[in-house]
């Protein structure tokens, strides 16, 4: 394998891809807005902690800041043009809220066609690096069970996935048990 060191920013720090996108959706007053986030994480099942790493160059960063709650919806592949479309566009220029996308319980704005999406109360902002990190507490589900599977996954093959740079896929639709 080649090798290199590492000084200052990676050209392409990417290796931990593909991941799954999540679509994080925001509201205040009547701005709505959305934002694809590959940076995001699981942090705790008990309570469910969730966490998206927001640059402070997107307008999102300070609608959450403002807002204190949000949404992360999970969308199949079938809506990569959608999802691209709303990770290379900036609020500030667009009206991303006229996305397709209906209200949740507490009033967070969740993008149509996912296949499951939460519904998040921000707990805490930590900086790391370029980033912060938003963790938030879930509040609500919401699955679309026909694109599930019996224990609540996306059916294989459906979820979207990101390569980074602008480079989408799907996952196989063979999966394992080993
Ligand atoms: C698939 C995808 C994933 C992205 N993931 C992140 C991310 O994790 N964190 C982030 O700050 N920006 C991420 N971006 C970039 C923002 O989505 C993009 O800059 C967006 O236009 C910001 O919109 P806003 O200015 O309306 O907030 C991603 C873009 C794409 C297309």
């Amino acid at each position: 394998m080649r090798s290199y060191r590492a000084q200052g920013p990676l050209p392409g720090f990417y290796h931990y891809y593909p991941g799954v996108p999540a679509v994080v959706g925001v509201r205040v007053e009547e701005r709505v807005n959305f934002c694809p986030a590959v940076w995001n994480t699981g942090l705790s099942a008990d309570p469910p902690l969730f966490g998206v790493s927001i640059s402070p160059k997107r307008f999102t960063h300070g609608l959450l800041l403002k807002a204190r709650r949000f949404s992360a919806s999970f969308h199949p592949f079938g809506q990569k043009d959608l999802v691209h479309w709303l990770g290379s566009h900036s609020g500030r220029e667009v009206d991303k809220g006229q996305a397709p996308h209906f209200l949740g319980h507490t009033g967070v704005p969740i993008l149509e066609g996912a296949y499951a999406a939460y519904e998040l109360e921000l707990l805490e902002v930590h900086t790391f690096g370029d980033h912060d990190l938003f963790v938030g507490r879930v509040v609500a589900v919401w699955e679309e069970e026909g694109l599930l599977d019996e224990k609540g996954r996306p059916k294989p093959g459906l979820a979207l996935l990101y390569y980074g740079k602008g480079l989408y896929g799907r996952p196989a639709e063979e999966t394992f048990a080993p």
